[in-house]
């Protein structure tokens, strides 16, 4: 079975008003794109005026709180996001894991607040370039995940990204058999986890990824799209990349 492409764009700290034209173009190219899914998650700050601007299209946010409300100065919860626009969050990416000290625990707590929410989540995980030379990314991987997946997972809402920390803003990408042995290690793995309906949960690749590798990225097995940091920022980097995925 081929689950439908899913392309994310994931601005992290980058985008102001002025940049809101960007995300408007991405949500045209998008629209001519019915067959795949897409979405954006730019800083917070940009969510409500780009839910606004493009109501069609699928704005998401790069984090949020576990708890719906309370003494948590600086953090945005669940809710929040949902009443600013947001259809889903991405949650654990290796920033947020590394710069926030965010524990598997952390992720878990936090894609069930957004499933209450009734949000997507996006979960991410990823080896270090140590943990890939001592032989072990596939164990550190498969941990990550056993100990940030939700109850009651579910496909509807659940998505999951493997994104090589080594990989991510480098310009450098790991060999295809490494990214289709590492997909179809995290397919057996939800396996485990969830039983039923493991295949449709879908797997992103991200680290890297831009309008000249993600065909070959996108066409190895388990892979259902990409989670894409810089080339996501403008329509024109980004659009190529929507195009190869809306070709598979
Ligand atoms: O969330 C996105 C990833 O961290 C990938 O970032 P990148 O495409 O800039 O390597």
């Amino acid at each position: 079975m081929t689950n439908r492409k899913y392309i994310v764009g994931n601005w992290k700290m980058n985008g102001m008003q002025a940049q809101l034209s960007d995300i408007a173009a991405i949500a045209e190219i998008a629209e001519q794109h019915g067959e795949i899914d897409v979405a954006i998650c730019p800083p917070v700050t940009l969510i409500a005026a780009a839910a606004t601007k493009c109501p069609q299209f699928a704005i998401g946010a790069q984090d949020c709180h576990q708890s719906s409300s309370g003494a948590h100065t600086g953090c945005v919860s669940a809710e929040m996001i949902r009443e600013a626009g947001a259809l889903l969050s991405i949650l654990g990416h290796s920033e947020r894991r590394a710069d926030q000290y965010e524990t598997d625990a952390d992720v878990k707590a936090k894609a069930e607040a957004v499933k209450a929410a009734g949000l997507g989540a996006i979960i991410c995980v990823g080896e270090t370039e140590e943990e890939r030379d001592d032989g072990r990314a596939v164990e550190v991987v498969c941990g990550q995940l056993e100990g940030s997946f939700p109850d009651e997972a579910d496909a509807d809402w659940l998505t999951i990204a493997y994104e090589p920390v080594w990989a991510i803003g480098t310009g450098r990408v790991p060999e295809t058999s490494d990214v289709k042995e590492m997909h179809e290690a995290i397919r057996n793995k939800i396996g485990k986890l969830m039983g039923d309906g493991a295949e449709k949960v879908r797997i992103l690749y991200g680290g890297s990824m831009n309008g000249g590798n993600a065909a070959e990225l996108l066409s190895v097995p388990n892979v259902d799209g990409g989670l894409v940091g810089g080339s996501s920022l403008t329509a024109d980097k980004f659009g190529p990349i929507i195009d190869a995925a809306a070709k598979l």
